[in-house]
C-alpha cells in the first residue's frame, strides 16, 4: 500500500515509512492512495475470529507489502496480551436498541491504547529492522500521553516527549503521565490549551531542519497507523451484530476526529455502517460543521470531559480531502484559509455529503453530569464524562431496526471528581495504579512557544542519549 498526502505535495511513501514520518512534510495527513475493500465473505471470514487475529486480517492492507500476515498478527498479539477484559473490546447493552463498546481494558485505561499498544510493536519491528532511533513528539489533551508513553517506556530506539496543556486534564491523567521516570519519556506541562500543544507540535514538523535532526515522529492520529489500528475495532462490534448481513450505527464521544474517522474509513472499506454519530462537549466545533456548516473557533473551554476539549481537529483534514473528491489543491487552500482566519469555508456539497452520513450532538457539563447520573440510575452503567456524550449522542440518533454501539472510551476511575458528583461512586483505581498518588512525579513546565519546546527536545534527546 501507498500513502498519498492531502495536500498533495509531499512524497507518497510506503507503510513503514509513513509510520516513522507522522505528519506529511508538506503538512498535511497521510491516507491510502487507494482504499483496500472487503466482500461479503471476506467479512464473513473474519466472525469468531480471537481480536488480535481479526485486527491484524483487517489492517494487512494497510501494512503490506512491508510488513507479512505473520508478523502483523504476531505483534498484534503481543499488543493486546495486556488488556484486562478477555474479549479486548466487550460490548454490553444499556438499552433498547442501544449498546455500549469497551475500549478501555488496555493498561492506562482508555481507547487509546487500541492503537497505541500496536504502534510501540510496529516502531520496535521497523526501527529494529532498520537499525534506527526516532524522537517521538506527541500532544495530548489526557489521554494519548500516557497511552504513548506507556507503549514506548524503556524502548532503546524511541525517546518520547509529551506536552500536555498545564492544569487542564485529570490528576490521575497527569500523574499516568508524570509518574513514568524512564529516560527516555520527557513531559513537558505546556502554558496553554490542547490546540497550543497540538500546533507546536505541528509547528516543529514543518521546521524540516529540526524534523530531520531530531528524527521526529509521531504518535497522535495524524499518524496513519493510529488510525489503520482503530479500524477493528469497528469491524469486531459490527460483525457481532450480523455484518455484512446487517447494518449498524456508531456513535463517537469525539475531538480530534480520529476515532471516528477510522470508523468512517470501515465503512469506506465496505463494512455496512449506517449512521455516524459525533458527541460534542462544550468545545463543539464538530457539531457545529454538521448541524450549520459552522467550522469557526471558538476557543477552547475548560469541560468534565478534557480529553474533548479541542477545537481544532486535526483528522478532519482527511474526511474534508475524501468529500472534495481527493481535491488535494482544494484541501490545502481550504486548511490554509483555517489557519489564517480561524473559519473553515467547506463547499455547500461537500457539507450535505458530510450530513448524509453523520450527525452531531453537543452536550454541556450540567448535561453530561445528568447523562452519567440518569444512564447509572436506569441501567446500572457507569459511563465516564466522554463515554457518556458519547451515549447520549447514540440515544439521540438511534433508529428502530438498526443497533447504535457507543463507543466508551475511557474508563470512569480516570475521572473521580465527575463521578462523584454525578452518582456519588468514586471508582477504584485497578491494581496496577492503586499506588498512583503515591508515585514521585517528574515534569517540566513551559511556555507555549515554539524555541522552549525545540529546547526540551533537544535536552531530552541528548539526555536520553547520554544513558
Ligand atoms: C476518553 C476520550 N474520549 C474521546 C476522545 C476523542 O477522540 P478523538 O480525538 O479520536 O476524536 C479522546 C481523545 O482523543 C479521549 O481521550
Ligand atoms: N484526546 C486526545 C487528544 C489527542 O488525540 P489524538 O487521537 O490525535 O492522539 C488525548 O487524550 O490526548
Amino acid at each position: 500500500m501507498r500513502y498519498i498526502s492531502t495536500r498533495g505535495k509531499a512524497p507518497a511513501l510506503s507503510f513503514s515509512d509513513v509510520l516513522l514520518t507522522g505528519l506529511a512534510e508538506d503538512g498535511g495527513l497521510y491516507l491510502p492512495q487507494t482504499w483496500p475493500e472487503f466482500s461479503q465473505s471476506d467479512w464473513r471470514a473474519l466472525r469468531g475470529l480471537p481480536y488480535p487475529e481479526l485486527a491484524a486480517r483487517v489492517m494487512a492492507p494497510f501494512t503490506a507489502p512491508d510488513i507479512d500476515f505473520e508478523t502483523l498478527h504476531d505483534l498484534c498479539k503481543k499488543a493486546y496480551s495486556g488488556f484486562s477484559h478477555p474479549a479486548i473490546v466487550p460490548v454490553t447493552q444499556v438499552e433498547d436498541g442501544l449498546f455500549v463498546q469497551e475500549l478501555f481494558h488496555g493498561p492506562t485505561l482508555a481507547f487509546k491504547d487500541m492503537a497505541m499498544q500496536v504502534l510501540g510493536q510496529l516502531f520496535e519491528h521497523v526501527l529494529t529492522q532498520r537499525d534506527e532511533h526516532v524522537t517521538i513528539v506527541g500532544a495530548t489533551s489526557g489521554d494519548t500521553g500516557s497511552a504513548a508513553i506507556e507503549a514506548c517506556r524503556g524502548r532503546k530506539r524511541l525517546s518520547v516527549v509529551i506536552l500536555h496543556p498545564k492544569g487542564r486534564t485529570s490528576e490521575v491523567q497527569r500523574r499516568q503521565m508524570t509518574t513514568v521516570l524512564e529516560p527516555n519519556v520527557t513531559n513537558l506541562a505546556v502554558e496553554g490549551t490542547f490546540d497550543d500543544c497540538q500546533d507546536l507540535v505541528k509547528t516543529l514538523f514543518a521546521d524540516l531542519s529540526f524534523r530531520r535532526e531530531m528524527r521526529l515522529s509521531a504518535v497522535n492520529s495524524i499518524n496513519w497507523a493510529r488510525i489503520a489500528a482503530q479500524i477493528p475495532y469497528y469491524v469486531h462490534a459490527a460483525l457481532a451484530f450480523g455484518a455484512p448481513e446487517q447494518e449498524v450505527s456508531f456513535a463517537v464521544p469525539t475531538g480530534n476526529f480520529g476515532n471516528i474517522l477510522a470508523a468512517w474509513g470501515a465503512r469506506r472499506m465496505g463494512l455496512p455502517i449506517r449512521h455516524l454519530c459525533v458527541g460534542s462537549n462544550r468545545n463543539d466545533i464538530l457539531t457545529r460543521f454538521l448541524t450549520a456548516n459552522d467550522m469557526t473557533i471558538r476557543g477552547v473551554t475548560p469541560s468534565l470531559s478534557p480529553s474533548m476539549d479541542i477545537q481544532v481537529s486535526s483528522n478532519f483534514e482527511r474526511l474534508l480531502f475524501e468529500l472534495l473528491g481527493r481535491d488535494a489543491a482544494a484541501c490545502a487552500s481550504i486548511m490554509a484559509g483555517f489557519r489564517s482566519t480561524g473559519h473553515m469555508d467547506v463547499p455547500r456539497e461537500s457539507w450535505e455529503n458530510a450530513t448524509a452520513l453523520f450527525s452531531g450532538l453537543a452536550l454541556d457539563d450540567s448535561q453530561t453530569e445528568a447523562e452519567i447520573r440518569a444512564l447509572h440510575q436506569k441501567s446500572g452503567y457507569l459511563a465516564d464524562p466522554h463515554s457518556a456524550i458519547g451515549i447520549a449522542a447514540g440515544r439521540r440518533f438511534r433508529q428502530p431496526g438498526t443497533p447504535m454501539v457507543a463507543e466508551a472510551t475511557a474508563h470512569p476511575a480516570k475521572f473521580p471528581d465527575a463521578m462523584v458528583a454525578a452518582t456519588g461512586i468514586h471508582p477504584a483505581l485497578p491494581p496496577h495504579m492503586a499506588d498512583l498518588f503515591e508515585r514521585r512525579e517528574r515534569y517540566q513546565s513551559v511556555p507555549a512557544t515554539e524555541d522552549a519546546i525545540k529546547t526540551a527536545v533537544r535536552t531530552a534527546v541528548a539526555s536520553c542519549n547520554a544513558v
